[in-house]
This record gives C-alpha cells, sequence and structure tokens, in this order.
C-alpha cells in the first residue's frame, strides 16, 4: 500500500547561526488541512523554505508523496500548488499572460479550472498585475496553485494580508480543495482562529523546535484552562501543568487534560482552551 503520508519530515534542521531549527518532525496524512502555527520568527517559514527547498536544509529527511524532496524535484513540482504571503508574478503581465507562461510549466495546466478561478475571484484577465491591490494578488496565485492539478497546497502566510472576507473566501476554498480525498494542505498563519477553523491537524513550532503536532479535535477535547488562587496553585501536581499566568491574584494555568484537572482540583474552575491560548500559554506563560 501506499504511504498516507503526502508530506513526511524528519528531524529538519536549518543552522542559520542565531536561529537553528532543531531536529523538527512531523508528518502531514493525506486528506487533511493542516496549520503551521508560531510566533514570530519560530522557524515556519524556514520549514516550508527546506520543504520546498528553496533553503538549503542543514540536516534530516524530507519527504513529499514517499519521495525525497530534492532527488525527484521535478517530479514532484507538478503536483504541488505553493502560495506565499509575497508573490512576485512580473508585474508587467496580466492574468492571462500568466496562464501562457503556467501552461508551459506546468504539465496539468488546466484553462478551464484557471478561466473558471479568474472569474469567480472577480480577477480581470486583461489588466496588468501592477494595477491589483495586495488581495487580487494573493488570489490570482491562488488561482495559478489551484489550477494545476496540484495534490499538495503549500500557503506560507498567504492568507495574513487578505481582509476579513477575502481570507474567508480563501479558507472556504481550502476547505473545498480537500473536498477531494487525495488533496492536502499545508498552511501556515498567525491567525490562529483561521486555523481553527479550517485545520484538521496543527502543528506548533516555537523557537525552531517543534512543541506538537496533533489532530486538532484532540487538542480543543484535552487541553483546558484551570482557574485558580494562590491557595490551590501552590498544591497543583506540577507534572500536570504546562504552562502558568499570574493575572492580579488569579492563576491560570495550561493543563493537557481538562477532566482530569476539574477531577482533581473541584475547587478550581476549568475551561476549554483555544488554539490561541494554548500558542500563548506556551511562548508566554512561566513553568511551575
Ligand atoms: N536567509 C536567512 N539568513 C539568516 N537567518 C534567517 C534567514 N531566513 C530566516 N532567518 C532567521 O530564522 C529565524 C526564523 O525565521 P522564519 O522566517 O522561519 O520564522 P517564521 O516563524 O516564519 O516567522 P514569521 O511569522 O515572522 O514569518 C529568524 O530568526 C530569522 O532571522
Amino acid at each position: 500500500m501506499m504511504t498516507d503520508n503526502v508530506l513526511e519530515i524528519r528531524e529538519l534542521s536549518k543552522d542559520y547561526g542565531d536561529f537553528v531549527l532543531d531536529k523538527v518532525s512531523f508528518a502531514l496524512p493525506r486528506g487533511v488541512i493542516m496549520g503551521l502555527i508560531g510566533e514570530n520568527g519560530a522557524g515556519k517559514s524556514t520549514t516550508i523554505n527546506c520543504i520546498l527547498n528553496e533553503t538549503q536544509k542543514s540536516g534530516g529527511q524530507v519527504l513529499i508523496f514517499g519521495k525525497d524532496h530534492i532527488a525527484d524535484e521535478l517530479g514532484i513540482k507538478d503536483k504541488l500548488g505553493v502560495v506565499f504571503d509575497e508573490n512576485h508574478f512580473p508585474d508587467i503581465f496580466t492574468p492571462e499572460e500568466i496562464g501562457k507562461f503556467m501552461s508551459g510549466i506546468y504539465s496539468g495546466w488546466d484553462w478551464k479550472t484557471y478561466r473558471q478561478h479568474l472569474e469567480k475571484f472577480e480577477l480581470p484577465k486583461d489588466k496588468k498585475i501592477k494595477d491589483f491591490s495586495k488581495g487580487m494578488k494573493v488570489k490570482l496565485a491562488f488561482a495559478v496553485a489551484l489550477s494545476h492539478n496540484a495534490e499538495l497546497l503549500i500557503l506560507d502566510e498567504a492568507t495574513s494580508g487578505l481582509d476579513p472576507i477575502i481570507r474567508d473566501d480563501v479558507l472556504d476554498m481550502l476547505i473545498d480543495f480537500v473536498q477531494d480525498e487525495n488533496h492536502s494542505v499545508l498552511v501556515s498563519s498567525h491567525i490562529t482562529s483561521d486555523l481553527e477553523k479550517v485545520a484538521d491537524y496543527i502543528t506548533f513550532i516555537h523557537k525552531g523546535k517543534l512543541i506538537f503536532s496533533h489532530e486538532k479535535d484532540e487538542l480543543i477535547d484535552n487541553y483546558g484552562i484551570l482557574n485558580c488562587g494562590a491557595a490551590i496553585f501552590d498544591v497543583l501536581d506540577k507534572s500536570e501543568i504546562v504552562a502558568y499566568r499570574k493575572e492580579d491574584y488569579q492563576f491560570k494555568v495550561l493543563v493537557k487534560d481538562r477532566n482530569k484537572a476539574a477531577k482533581q482540583y473541584p475547587n478550581a474552575i476549568v475551561g476549554p482552551a483555544t488554539i490561541e491560548e494554548i500558542m500563548l500559554f506556551y511562548v508566554k506563560g512561566e513553568m511551575k
């Protein structure tokens, strides 16, 4: 049987001297949307650039569709759609001319789908890209990425500069895209609420290290925030606590198993945690 991971990253490292991406490993199963989260400078773009071999990795292994990402670069390219926050199509061209160019690059180029996307995104096919707004440029990049029968989309902060309405359109598009069970998406974003909406998996990188890569529902169902005063906080079992934040006389504590915590500390108030809160606690919280 074929591997069911479209992307496998094993101990991926990149040493920039003052920043090290440190043996990051995770796998993206076929048919899912994976959100890649982390603070500014955490290493999200470095990870994606190493996957795409835009940056040479210092160590580790990257398999795309079960094949080494460098040895099989040409075979992989056709099945990969990529969108960055800045897309540098030559801006003297029109979408129609970009289409002609892309049809020479991708063997699976599909004019009909491309024209449908241009229409859906209300992109004028004969207007020069230099006169496009930022949102229009990103939409054009999506139109290209979605028009050559790609099986894996990799998006690096592609939605960050878009207004909430276009962002919502793009998120719907990603959900549409994975309706085909052969399609998968890796999407990095600061906007954790977007990822909370669409991602099936969340991979969290902090200071160049992998903190976790889990199914989103598992995170949402299990993690929790326990609110308590100093008396309870002092007796909390250190091993159950991910991190805590002190606000006036209250302690807010991130726990990995909120049901267990609620049973163990019946006098504390325990509630669910959002992906954003989980990230905030890991990045800004203190360890007991
Ligand atoms: N070409 C480079 N040369 C040297 N250092 C680099 C290079 N590219 C990135 N870095 C460093 O790697 C670190 C991680 O950057 P990266 O862009 O991967 O983070 P990020 O998680 O994508 O952040 P952001 O959300 O701000 O885009 C930063 O400290 C950055 O300075």
